[in-house]
């Protein structure tokens, strides 16, 4: 352990080919990922699709069917949790209640033993690291949840982990220390070099604070990558829907040298857009389906501008069937060939007026068309996933 200032430093973890199982039932299925060392990694996807089972088996909590868990190229996937030298924070806090701050901080140095002087100085560095100075003789269950949320941090820190893992740790603050904790913990985490983990359903959250994403489908990996990758170059339909890309329509698709001409029932006419801009997955010519983001597109009133302002755009043509105000934008929902779109607006619409969808290249994903992929109205598809 290390006896003065903060000089935790993390450690890579490799997981090559890692599978569990409940009783008969797979949930999670051949996961690669390597991280590097003081890299902070979010597990992100819907409810069930095995964010927490992966973080529990790293921590040794849950058996893995088969694959290696390796902590600084060591194999750490038979060794117990206390063996692994990571440090877990949960959503509940987990904090004794009969326990004062210092007595919460400290318990795990007192059950491994350590000599009483080092723990008073341990705790005493934790309570300056996470801001509770002066809060060490307090009752845990005379404190405000954002500070209950620091205790457990400094509790989990005061081990000098390498590896840090985070199961939704954020979730039960409310909105606003939310946003304040998020940039605490993630500063301390690069201020320790620790490597860690966070689990988390809150896109937002896990754009904010990690260095790369890993987006987790029915217990499979869908794309790892930074958040401006994941965010900007969804690998499939499922990223980009889980990205918020939600909006999604069937087109056909042509290569026409270093241009994309997108045709289809709901787009208004042809889109000639430049290859390079488009987040296109399609290799050849043929049925295909867009996604965009509402926040992305634009409305127009048809015949209000010029046709050329359109250019490297795919507009579709509807009507406003509602709409709602947002705080900075109205969201629109626009009826497009039966199928409800969402798109936001700086102007109020009003319901049942025509308008232009203006979609630019750059934020068009396209990918192939499989079955009835895309052809089902917007939202639908992925429904189950949010
Ligand atoms: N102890 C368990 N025994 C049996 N099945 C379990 C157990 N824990 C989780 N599962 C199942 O494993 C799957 C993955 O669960 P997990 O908790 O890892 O998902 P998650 O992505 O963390 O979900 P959430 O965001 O709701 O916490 C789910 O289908 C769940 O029902």
């Amino acid at each position: 352990m290390t006896q003065k200032g903060f000089t935790m430093k993390g450690v890579s973890i490799e997981i090559a080919d890692l599978s569990v199982s409940y009783g008969g039932t797979q949930v999670l299925t051949g996961i690669d990922l390597s991280i590097a060392p003081g890299e902070f990694i979010a597990l992100l996807g819907p409810s069930g699709c095995g964010k927490t089972t992966l973080l529990r088996t790293l921590a040794g909590f849950v058996p893995a069917a088969a694959g290696e868990v390796r902590v600084d190229g060591q194999d750490v996937t038979g060794l117990p949790p206390e063996k692994r030298g990571m440090a877990m924070m949960f959503q509940s806090y987990a904090l004794w209640p009969h326990m004062t701050v210092a007595e919460n901080i400290s318990f795990p140095l007192r059950i491994r033993r350590q000599p009483k002087a080092m723990v008073t100085a341990q705790v005493q560095r934790m309570l300056t690291l996470v801001g509770l100075d002066g809060f060490a003789d307090r009752n845990v269950t005379r404190l405000s949840g954002g500070q209950r949320q620091r205790v457990a941090l400094a509790r989990a820190l005061a081990v000098d982990p390498p590896v840090l893992l985070l199961d939704e740790p954020l979730s039960n603050l409310d909105a606003r220390i939310r946003l304040s904790m998020r940039h605490e913990v993630k500063s301390l985490q690069k201020q320790l070099g620790l490597t860690a983990i966070l689990v988390t359903h809150d896109r937002e959250e896990a754009m904010a604070m990690a260095d790369r994403v890993v987006i987790l489908d029915h217990g499979t990996v869908a794309q790892a990558g930074t958040p401006e990758e994941i965010y900007h170059r969804p690998v499939s339909p499922y990223v980009a829907a889980f990205m918020g890309a939600e909006n999604t329509c069937a087109v056909s698709l042509r290569h026409e040298g270093d241009r994309i001409a997108l045709s289809g029932q709901q787009i208004r006419g042809t889109a000639d857009l430049p290859v390079r801009a488009v987040n296109s997955r399609v290799r050849q010519d043929g049925p295909a389906a867009v996604f965009f983001r509402g926040d992305a597109a634009r409305i127009a009133v048809p015949g209000e501008t010029g046709s050329g302002d359109r250019d490297g755009h795919l507009t579709l043509s509807g009507r406003v069937s509602l709409h709602s105000y947002l705080g900075n934008v109205y969201r629109h929902t626009v009826d497009i060939g039966g199928s409800p779109f969402l798109v936001d607006h700086p102007v109020r619409m009003d319901v049942g007026v025509a308008v232009d969808v203006c979609v630019p290249a750059a934020a068009l994903h396209i990918f192939e068309r499989t079955g009835s992929a895309a052809a089902t109205p917007a939202g639908e598809q992925f429904a189950q996933t949010h």
